[in-house]
This record gives C-alpha cells, structure tokens and sequence, in this order.
C-alpha cells in the first residue's frame, strides 16, 4: 500500500542520486517517529560517496514537492517524507473495500504447487501436543500459501504402520471389543495398545508374534490386513469429525502404509548408489560425514522403517503432485530424521531433491489431564470447551444474549489453544496454561475474538450503513485514526512476508496491534454522536478494520465471532 508513496519518492531522488530508482525504492522505510514524517530513507543504505548528513541537506534543498509527497525534512543522515494521508486513504479503503475477505491476499505464486504435510497423528496412539502444534502451524502455512497465490495440497500423513500394529492386532485378539471400538475407536485402541504393551514387558514372545504379524501385513496377508484396515478407517473417521471442529480439512490422507512401489524403487537407488552397508543383517546407511549417524533402512526380517517409508513416500508424492515446494511441518525432536530423509535424496541425486523443506518447532509442557499423561485431542477440546463455558456463564447478562452458547464457547475454546500456541516463535517450547490461555484481558485468543465482536457491534449499533461513495476521508484526521489507517495499510506487506519464514507469531502480533489500535480509536473516534459525515468516514474506517482483523484472524486458523 506503501508501495506507491515509495515509488513517487524513488522517482524523485534518483536524478539527485544519480541511482536506479529501484535502488532507492528498497531502501525506504517506515519513518522510525511518527511526528517526523511518514517514510523516511537512510542515507547510508545507498551506499553513497560522501557525508550522508550533508547529503541529505543537499537532497531536501532540491526536493520538488509532489501531489503525493508533500514535503520532506532532514534529520542527520535520514530524510523524512510527509505523504499525502487522505490519499494513503483513498487507496486503502478502496482497496478493503474492494477486496475484502480477499484483502492482503496477492497472486505473485501463481502457477506454483506445494504440498504441506501437517497434522500425521499414529493411530491407536494419543494424538499429542505435537501433533496439536503440527495441525495447528500446518494450516497456517497452508493459508500463508495460499494468500500469495500458491496452489497447495493439505496432506495428512498417518502413522498407520510399523511393527506396532502387528502388536496392536496381537493385542486386539486378548482386549478388543467390536462395540467398544464401534464407539470409540481411539481411546478402545489405545486402550488395547497399553494392555498388550504391559503384557510385552513381561513376555517377550508376545514382541515375536507382533512381528510375525506385521510381516504378514507387509506381505500383504489379506487377513491380517483387514483387521488394520478396519482400525485405520474407523480412526480416520474420528479424526475427521475432531479436524472438523477445528476448521480444518486435508486434500489428501495418505499415510505410511500408503507407500508402494516408492521404497523398492529407493532401495535399488541406494544399492546402485552404493550407499547401502550391511550390518548383523540389517541394511544401513551411513551418514557420519555429514554428522547425521547411521540409519537403519531394512530390518534383518526385511520390514521396513520410517525412514525407509518416508524416502519412498517422498519419490512417490513427487512422481504423483510435482510440487514446487513440499514442506513438513514437524517437532523439532524430529529434525535428525528429517536432515537423513532430506540428504538421503539429495545422495540418490533425484532432480528434486532441493525442494524438500522442513518446518520445525518446539515442544509443549505441562499439558496432562486428570486422568494421566496421554492427552487425546478430543478430550482435550471437550475441556476446552467446558473452561471457556464457565469463564462466559460467569457475565449473565452477557451469556444471556448468545444465540448458541456451546458453539461459541468451543469457537472461543480454539482460539484460545491457537493463539496461545503462536505466541512466540514457533521453535520455542512453551508450557500450557488453561489460565492464561482463557483470559480476556492481555494477548490471547479470547481478545482476539471480543475484538472482532465488538467491531462488528460497532456496525450493529449504528443507524448508518457501511458505504465507500461521498464519503470524506480528509474527516479521517485525527492521530488515531491516521494509525489505525496505517497499520491496515501494512496488512498486505505482511502477508507477502510470510513465506520464508512462517512464523505465526507475525500475524497474532499484527492482529494485537491492530485490535489494540482500534481499541484506543473508541476513546476518541465516537459513531454514535458525531455529524452525520463525520460518523459516516469513521464507520468506514472501523468497518475496514474489522474486515482486516477478521483476515488476520482467518490466517492463522480462527473462526472470527459476530457476538461473544
Ligand atoms: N513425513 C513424516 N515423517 N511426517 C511426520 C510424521 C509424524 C509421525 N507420525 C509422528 O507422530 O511422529
């Protein structure tokens, strides 16, 4: 939005520099005080010959003043630009008003094609806080992608094999109940998984049969297939309704015992590469030299590993979507597997190879439940829900207005885990907190949405429509309103800086400062009250900010609220 106050200015330095106006242009910024100008520029970043201070005195001296550049100061080696504010206006406000849900979205990606492996919980295992912080991370890439013009495939990847589900179906034949699975399938499995497990501890034959099993299955045993097919599909199920509630859906459920032909196809890459050594009849790769250890890629009974399944799903994804980009949002505590995954192509010399990309981040504490230390994501939005229930019961007067108080209280619920989760940079740990997490005054979630609820109360309560035609922007004068205008101009930038580095946290704290922004513009900027014309810019400007926040809000994964 800035963009075209930026361009008047480097068109009108670069005769006086003797530079490429683009040069220039990237070297303007936001004025760092307010009450010196607008945009300002640094002398030093031209990389001039010369005493910059003095350069800057010699460049205001001849400074011509334009319609949108009116003026400009110097203040030692920084010239100040005051721009044209009702113009910053009228482009701002055409522009929300134009665009809406759509604005700050660009299409500088298109043609291109990611996929973004999120969320990959194992079945018949609690689906953890990791797996909470992928999903939640993970759809906020996938909108960050999306915003600036990617086409982008939601992947989820299940950990649906491995050696454990044959100790799983070794355990179903001791514990397992059709109609306890019928009803809940996660907990019953889980359930089973911690009986047979126990009972492993003390009879190691039982590991034996578990893997005897899952050779079946990776034989392709009919039999023993059906029985894991029938806990995939039912877990899947469940998942479903649980992502649902989240808002988020995925393109694709693929998942480890969807590889095929992709691991012997790698396999024979590594032989013919010779990469692979032998080792008490297992199958290896040594990466020592690049610091990554040995992994194991063959079992010494010829099943296979993670690993091994990741390298195959990674050719065969390839051969199936031929992405541009491909990132996996996974733990940190994963980030040795994934440089092994990611090196190991780069060795088979696959043409692709540099498109793989991780996104990590750090881990959560203090998340147990009354019950014990595994926390299922159901249970734990159940009593998500049921905190921020009470927390709203306790305004009656309130309460008493919300037209489905179960549904905002679980909407509310979200956002809170959300924005307490992207509060910082996403490779810091952090330690939940129900307490902090659910309070409506200082940075969380609950703000967020009695932010956006009270904007949208603004509209409601006033006798005036929202309309963009006659409406007089120079009426937008005063410094709160001039901020506010400001920081939604910043939005679209915002949005196109997010690819690269994917930090969430820019986008809450954008959000923040804009809800703080429009909280400091009621004191002073009345609707109800005001003249008539007065009342009409400034019902524009609100409503433009709540269109904005709603965005920002929508980026990072939250249903925004009409009434809370
Ligand atoms: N391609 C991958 N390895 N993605 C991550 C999968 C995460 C794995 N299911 C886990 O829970 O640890």
């Amino acid at each position: 939005m800035f963009d075209f106050f930026k361009q008047e200015i480097a068109e009108a330095l670069a005769p006086l520099a003797g530079l490429d106006s683009k040069v220039i242009f990237d070297a303007v910024e936001n004025a760092k005080i307010a009450a010196h100008g607008d945009l300002a520029v640094a002398i030093p970043r031209l990389r001039l010959k010369g005493n910059p201070k003095a350069i800057a005195e010699e460049w205001v001296a001849k400074f011509q003043p334009t319609t949108n550049v009116l003026s400009c100061s110097a203040a030692g080696p920084f010239i100040n630009f005051r721009i044209n504010r009702p113009q910053l206006a009228k482009l701002v406000l055409d522009e929300v008003y134009e665009r809406k849900e759509t604005f700050g979205t660009n299409d500088s990606n298109r043609g291109k094609r990611a996929i973004v492996e999120f969320s990959s919980p194992n079945i018949a295992k609690p689906f953890h806080a990791g797996h909470l912080r992928s999903t939640i991370i993970g759809n906020f890439v996938r909108n960050a992608l999306i915003a600036n013009g990617w086409e982008v495939i939601a992947m989820n990847y299940l950990g649906d094999w491995g050696k454990q589900y044959g100790l799983l179906a070794v355990g179903f034949e001791r514990y397992g109940s059709d109609e306890a699975l019928a009803a809940d399938p996660i907990h019953h499995l889980y359930e089973v998984y911690v009986k047979i497990n126990r009972d492993a501890e003390e009879d190691p034959a039982i590991h034996d049969q578990a893997r005897v099993y899952f050779r079946r299955m990776e034989d392709g045993d009919e039999t023993a297939l059906a029985l894991w097919k029938r806990f995939r599909d039912m877990s899947i199920e469940k998942y479903h309704a649980t992502y649902d509630r989240l808002n988020i859906n995925f393109d694709v459920y693929s998942g480890e015992s969807q590889v095929t032909y992709g691991m012997k196809q790698a396999m024979d890459l590594l032989e013919s590469h010779g990469l692979v050594e032998e080792s008490e009849g297992a199958k290896i790769i040594d990466l020592e030299k690049y610091k990554m250890g040995k992994a194991v890629l063959q079992k010494k009974d010829g099943t296979t590993l993670y690993l091994t399944r990741d390298i195959g799903a990674a050719i065969e994804r390839w051969d199936k979507y031929k992405f541009d980009t491909i990132f996996y949002i996974v733990a940190s505590q994963q980030d040795l597997h994934l440089q092994q995954l990611f090196k190991i192509l780069q060795l088979l010399e696959l043409p692709y190879a540099d498109r793989f990309k991780h996104i990590n981040f750090g881990l959560v504490t203090g998340m147990s439940t009354r019950k014990g230390t595994a926390v299922f994501l159901q249970d734990m939005l159940e009593q998500t829900k049921e905190k921020m229930h009470d927390v709203m019961r306790a305004n009656e007067d309130k309460y008493a207005q919300i037209e489905d108080p179960e549904r905002v209280a679980d909407v509310v619920g979200m956002s809170a885990i959300t924005v307490q989760d992207m509060s910082a940079k996403r490779i810091r740990n952090y330690d939940f907190n129900w307490q902090r997490m659910f309070s409506f005054e200082g940075d969380t979630g609950p703000y967020l949405q009695y932010a956006h609820a009270r904007l949208c109360s603004v509209e409601r309560n006033s006798a005036l429509t929202v309309r963009r035609d006659d409406v007089d922007l120079t009426l937008l004068s005063e410094t709160a309103a001039q901020d506010l205008l400001d920081h939604i101009a910043r939005y679209p930038a915002l949005v196109a800086s997010l690819p690269g580095q994917f930090e969430p946290v820019n986008v809450v704290g954008y959000a923040f400062k804009l809800s703080h922004l429009v909280s400091s513009a009621y004191e002073v900027l009345r609707v109800n009250g005001a003249p008539a014309d007065v009342a009409q810019a400034r019902l524009l400007l609100y409503w433009a900010a709540r269109i904005t926040l709603g965005n920002a809000m929508r980026m990072v994964g939250l249903v925004p609220l009409e009434r809370m």
